[in-house]
């Protein structure tokens, strides 16, 4: 215990007044112990004679203490009021820096460093959360951005989001940052409870598998590799073809077969027979699963990660079993179709896909567990990521094809005039159909299949233009607000394939939308070369042998089709009506029958 010093020097002892005067010249025989604090009244010496503990007799030479005996009016640790006064204070500074940190979440941040970016006032707890759209919510933070700024934050149950709204920030974050911008954010229920962590869009740009699986992804959907694929895709666009002839009402689900049976084919070498195939509607089931478990706000424990330690029997703890439930559903999807491939590699008679390529090995070995758990999630990711996306864009086109009946033309024209009547475009013509090209590039900036991308995560504190980006911070790049840029692209409203159409030297004078509708740096879409090589071909298809119109209301009229797009990761279309008719000259050549 400190000592104070100046404590007032007569002594309290019961000695005789000369001495605690000071004045005798004989010396106490109680040594003072402590001081007197200023203030303090002292006993007054006991009629028993005993002395006041501010006293102690002094102890024999040999046995005396190497320190001075604390006083217990000066030793908190045995003074209860004390004690509970420190508890007490202890208790009240807790609970009043969480309530500054719940109102003020960001107030030691913002005092140390940069401010965090601007945004729309969040609540108390839930944040912003209220103030997101539930529909098209990137026309609305198209709108935010102007009035906070290119980068802006949102706070959702403590998580805070960051949209990047300019073509700048996103190079300059995405792109040029991507060795800190390329993680995908933590989320509980689907990533970790229900075990989908390791999936290729769900894993951790950290873990060393990431780059195997962009390696894998890579050489798997190569331009070389892509070549293989095109007699498979010339041979289901045929089927598309009859389909449409046949059924035209019922384009969206032929648009959904063929997507299916080319990704299936390319993934596992399985040949998709029928309308309703086994594959295909496994395939269907885990998008219905996972849209079902990652709508936002379905869980809590997504919102308080701190709920993952509730255990299952208690109250509020069901979502263990409902994991539980839903992993195993997953394992299910995952598991048939490797263990079908697998099977037709050891049977010796297989249709070379993906599985295939990377099973067998070049020096003939089996692959290890890890080697094959690897080349299941790579190959599950080819149709999580290539079926709904193509089908979006198709669905797409004919919408558009139907409401710009010019455009339309134009580009059935031009394949009239460069390929005729009496076959079906292939890639080969690619490069001599460039109004059916900037045609499919119009289509991907009009209304791009995922308008928020996929959300990035940020793995160590940043700043830029001034502002912090948190560590662990979620990021999303507004595809949406890129698209319709009116710096960029002039009338950014209007559907107008010709913005597309290459200069005389060859360049496009309007940004290529294909530049950020497939995403970001080290997270940019594998699937981005043979995507354009498939949608080339249906669609070149498609215009050479049919006209897309409105469709007409009972006295004949041309009714308006909705333009309406879904809330989800990949947007769609709104389900609409169009009449689509085989052209008489395609009927005429048979190009049906081939
Ligand atoms: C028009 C068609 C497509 C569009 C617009 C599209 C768009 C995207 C976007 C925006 C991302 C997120 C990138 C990011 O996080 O920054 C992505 C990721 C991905 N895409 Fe595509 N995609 C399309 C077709 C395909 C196809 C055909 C395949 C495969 C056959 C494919 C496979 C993937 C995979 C595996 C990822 C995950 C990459 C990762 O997380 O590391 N995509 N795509």
């Amino acid at each position: 215990m400190r000592r104070r010093r100046g404590y007032p020097s007569p002594c309290a002892s019961p000695c005789s007044p000369s001495i605690r005067a000071g004045t005798s010249t004989r010396t106490c025989t109680y040594r003072r112990t402590n001081e007197i604090p200023r203030g303090v009244s002292l006993p007054q010496a006991p009629s028993t004679g005993e002395q006041p503990s501010i006293c102690r007799p002094i102890p024999p030479s040999g046995l005396r203490h190497p320190l001075p005996v604390a006083s217990p009016i000066f030793d908190p640790l045995r003074n209860s009021s004390v004690m509970a006064a420190t508890a007490f204070l202890l208790v009240v500074s807790v609970i009043a820096l969480s309530v500054i940190t719940l109102v003020f979440p960001d107030l030691f941040g913002n005092l140390t460093g940069p401010p965090l970016p601007p945004g729309p006032r969040p609540k108390l707890l839930a944040g912003n959360v209220h103030q997101v759209p539930r529909v098209e919510p990137w026309k609305t933070y198209a709108d935010w951005a102007k009035k906070y700024g290119q980068i802006f934050l949102l706070r959702v149950f403590g998580q805070k989001i960051i949209v990047l709204n300019s073509h700048s920030a996103v190079a300059d974050l995405l792109e040029s940052r991507t060795s800190i911008y390329s993680d995908r954010p933590r989320v509980w229920m689907y990533k970790e409870l229900i075990g989908r962590k390791l999936a290729v869009f769900s894993i951790s740009s950290e873990n060393p598998r990431f780059r195997i699986y962009r390696k894998l992804l890579k050489s798997g959907l190569s331009s070389r590799a892509n070549q293989e694929y095109l007699p498979l895709l010339y041979r289901e666009t045929k089927t598309l073809l009859r389909n449409l002839k046949e059924y035209p009402d019922q384009f969206i689900s032929h648009a959904r077969r063929n997507a299916a049976a080319i990704i299936l084919e390319i993934a596992y070498g399985w040949q998709v027979n029928s309308n309703d195939d086994y594959f295909v509607s496994l395939m269907e089931e885990s998008f219905k699963l996972h849209a079902e478990i990652v709508r936002p706000g379905r869980w809590l424990v997504d919102a308080y990660p701190i709920l993952r330690f509730v255990p299952s029997w208690f109250p509020g703890g069901g979502f263990h079993k409902q994991a539980e439930i839903y992993r195993g559903q997953f394992a299910r999807i995952d598991q048939i179709p490797h263990a079908w491939a697998k099977e037709q590699l050891h049977s010796g008679t297989y249709t070379p896909s993906f599985t295939s390529r990377y099973m067998l090995k070049e020096d003939g070995s089996a692959p290890s567990d890890e080697e094959e758990d690897i080349i299941k999630w790579t190959s599950s990711a080819l149709y999580v990521g290539g079926a709904d996306t193509t089908v979006s864009v198709l669905t797409s086109f004919f919408l558009l094809m139907a409401l710009h009946p010019e455009s339309q033309k134009r580009a059935q024209d031009e394949i009239q005039r460069v390929v005729g009547m009496s076959r079906l475009p292939t890639a080969d013509d690619s490069d001599r159909l460039p109004y059916v090209r900037a045609l499919i590039l119009e289509i991907l900036r009009w209304c791009p299949v995922a308008p928020l991308g996929l959300p990035h995560s940020v793995t160590r504190d940043d700043v830029y233009d001034g502002y912090r980006i948190p560590k662990g911070a979620t990021v999303y790049a507004n595809i949406w607000a890129l698209s319709r840029d009116p710096e960029v692209y002039p009338n950014p409203s209007t559907f107008d394939p010709e913005r597309f159409l290459p200069a005389p030297n060859g360049t496009l004078t309007q940004m290529d939308p294909r530049k950020f509708v497939f995403g970001f740096g080290a997270r940019v879409c594998p699937g981005a070369q043979f995507a354009e090589l498939s949608l080339f071909v249906s669609i070149a298809r498609i215009l050479g042998t049919f006209d897309v119109a409105k469709p007409v209301d009972e006295h004949g009229r041309e009714v308006e089709p909705k333009v309406e797009f879904t809330t989800t990761v990949t947007s769609h279309p709104k389900p609409f009506e169009c009449r689509i008719t085989p052209r008489a000259q395609a009927l005429e050549q048979g190009v049906f029958d081939e």
